[in-house]
């Protein structure tokens, strides 16, 4: 059995009068792949901001790496090692793809080593280099987007939705990097709708509906049974599409 590097206690976030997270318990086990499933509006984003900092639990634990960050901020908790790539990706489109890396950098220095790694894992940063951002496909916004998450080394990365919207080409590029990144050590809490690339690179899921885990197991034995799949989210019509 892995080591647990995340865990979410009875975690509730308020957001304004809103009751959105109602108890969250979830494991993230280290040097895997957790996919985060659930339908619209189940409260998956609000999962991933909470762990982050950017809002702050009402009630619960979250321990990372054995030391409870509940209250830490978004800096204190990135400083430890995470890293967060939210929905809309979060970059700088009025800046080259040389400058928004700069930016995502430790005091704006690239290591070398990690940078030509990084343009091997998605080769259209090496070669949109000098290019405005704004000008990158959907599929290429995404990939510099994990980029910049990955050029410090992270302990975990949290990602939203890195698939959505992009063609099967470019969900196959954005796999096979989170598979490489996987198996650099660095563990990934992954938020996915489209079930085929969640079940390719998931070890262990977690199903969330009405602010709460409503499953959580390996992802190999939800994968096989599609009447698990049907009960918990009727996925597998997405499936097998
Ligand atoms: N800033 C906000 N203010 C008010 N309600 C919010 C806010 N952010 C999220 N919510 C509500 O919280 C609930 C959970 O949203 P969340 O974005 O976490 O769901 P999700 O599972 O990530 O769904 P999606 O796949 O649509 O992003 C939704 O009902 C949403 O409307």
């Amino acid at each position: 059995m892995p080591d647990t590097l995340l865990s979410l206690s009875g975690v509730h976030t308020h957001i304004g009068p809103y009751h959105i997270l109602q108890g969250v318990d979830l494991i993230v086990p280290e040097g895997g792949v957790t996919v985060l499933l659930g339908r619209n509006g189940a409260g998956k984003t609000t999962t991933l901001r909470t762990i982050i900092g950017l809002w702050t639990a009402s009630q619960g634990e979250i321990h990372f790496a054995d030391h409870n960050i509940t209250r830490l901020d978004t800096p204190a908790i990135a400083g430890r090692g995470i890293a967060f790539v939210p929905e809309d990706m979060g970059i700088f489109t009025d800046l080259t793809v040389e400058e928004n890396m700069i930016l995502a950098a430790a005091n704006g220095t690239m290591d070398p080593k990690r940078l030509s790694w990084i343009k091997e894992l998605f080769p259209p940063i090496g070669s949109f280099w000098n290019s405005s951002a704004g000008t990158l496909s959907g599929g290429q916004k995404q990939m510099l987007s994990v980029a910049r998450a990955i050029i410090e080394p992270r302990r975990l990365i949290l990602i939203d939705e890195p698939t959505k919207g992009l063609a099967p080409a470019i969900i196959n590029a954005m796999t096979d990097a989170l598979r490489q990144l996987k198996n650099t050590d660095t563990t990934i809490l992954l938020v996915e709708q489209n079930f085929s690339m969640a079940s390719n690179i998931g070890d262990t899921v977690a199903v969330m509906d009405d602010g709460r885990i409503i499953h959580s197991g390996g992802m190999a034995e939800l994968a096989a049974n599609s009447e698990m799949q049907e009960r918990l989210m009727g996925l597998s019509l997405e499936a097998h599409q």
